[in-house]
């Protein structure tokens, strides 16, 4: 099962999961110049980060936002992107944070887990109810591919709807409590089924209890380094180290910037950003 290829890629690696969100503003000059098209130019970029983290980063995340904000160019970024991670049998989360009728989800399911957008996990909205994420579900039938689903995310403004209290509990429990009594029917052999939960690093007031809730629910942590979140926040969504992949886009992709030799020393300054995290969290090889 896929959820099992991701723990074990934790237990390998650590639990980085470096955020593709590839904007023009971050792509050193010597990348532009020497290539003509925008979709090479990301793809470039994304493959320079890549090739140097690869063997120290869990998982991949591209927000799909950041490709579609280029056209038709950045979504053949985004698929070559994909190609390329697949070629070295990394694993991807597209980060597309869908949520419709069941008739359009289907079209979402076939468009991200099929085809030229393939990738092993999407995010998923469940603000529109729990039909609006069903639809997925014969994809991971199959065991190959997985969800993780909005729970509490990392900005200020989670608080304004998944905080609302629904008879006497918190909203993003009820979505929680649902999805862990769907995943029990998903579930890998290290106890985490292919139903994930998004939860934001940046709000750690509950996290323990979520952990002790939600036993079967791999993590998505995003929130860490530019957001704010540190590693001991995050680190209380984990479980002896594992059972969830902490994101961080802008920390790690943009290390570079933070140096005067950042450009000639690219690769360097980009592994030791994820070296740092992984640290910070508290993984131990
Ligand atoms: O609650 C959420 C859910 C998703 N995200 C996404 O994660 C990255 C964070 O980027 P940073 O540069 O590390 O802040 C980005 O793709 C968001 O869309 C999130 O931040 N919070």
């Amino acid at each position: 099962m896929i959820i099992d290829k991701l723990y074990k890629e934790v237990q390998a690696k650590g639990n980085v999961c470096i955020g593709l969100d590839t904007h023009l503003d971050y792509i050193p000059e010597d990348i532009k110049l020497k290539y003509k098209d925008v979709d090479e130019i990301i793809f470039r970029f994304n493959k320079k980060i890549i090739d140097c983290t690869e063997d120290i980063t869990a998982i991949y995340k591209l927000q799909i936002a950041y490709y579609e904000a280029y056209g038709i160019k950045g979504l053949i970024a985004y698929k070559k992107t994909l190609e390329y991670l697949r070629s070295l049998k990394a694993l991807t989360i597209g980060d597309i944070k869908r949520g419709d009728i069941q008739s359009t989800a289907d079209m979402y399911a076939k468009g991200h887990f099929e085809g030229d957008f393939e990738v092993d996990f999407i995010t998923l909205n469940p603000y529109m109810g729990f039909d609006s994420i069903t639809p997925y579900f014969k994809y991971l039938d199959e065991g190959n591919k997985g969800i993780f689903v909005l729970l509490r995310t990392s900005n200020p403004g989670a608080k304004d709807i998944e905080y609302l209290d629904v008879n006497g509990e918190k909203l993003y429990y009820h979505i929680g409590n649902k999805l862990e009594e769907l995943g029990t029917k998903y579930m890998g052999q290290f106890g985490y089924s292919l139903i994930g939960g998004v939860v934001g690093g940046t709000h750690t007031d509950e996290a323990i209890e979520i952990r002790e809730r939600y036993k079967n629910m791999y993590f998505l942590i995003p929130g860490y380094g530019a957001q704010g979140a540190k590693g001991q926040d995050v680190n209380l969504y984990l479980n002896n180290g594992n059972g969830g992949v902490v994101n961080s886009s802008r920390g790690i992709i943009t290390a570079y910037k933070k140096h005067e030799d950042g450009i000639g020393n690219f690769e360097k300054y980009t592994r030791e950003a994820v070296f740092s995290m992984r640290e910070d969290i508290g993984y131990e090889k």
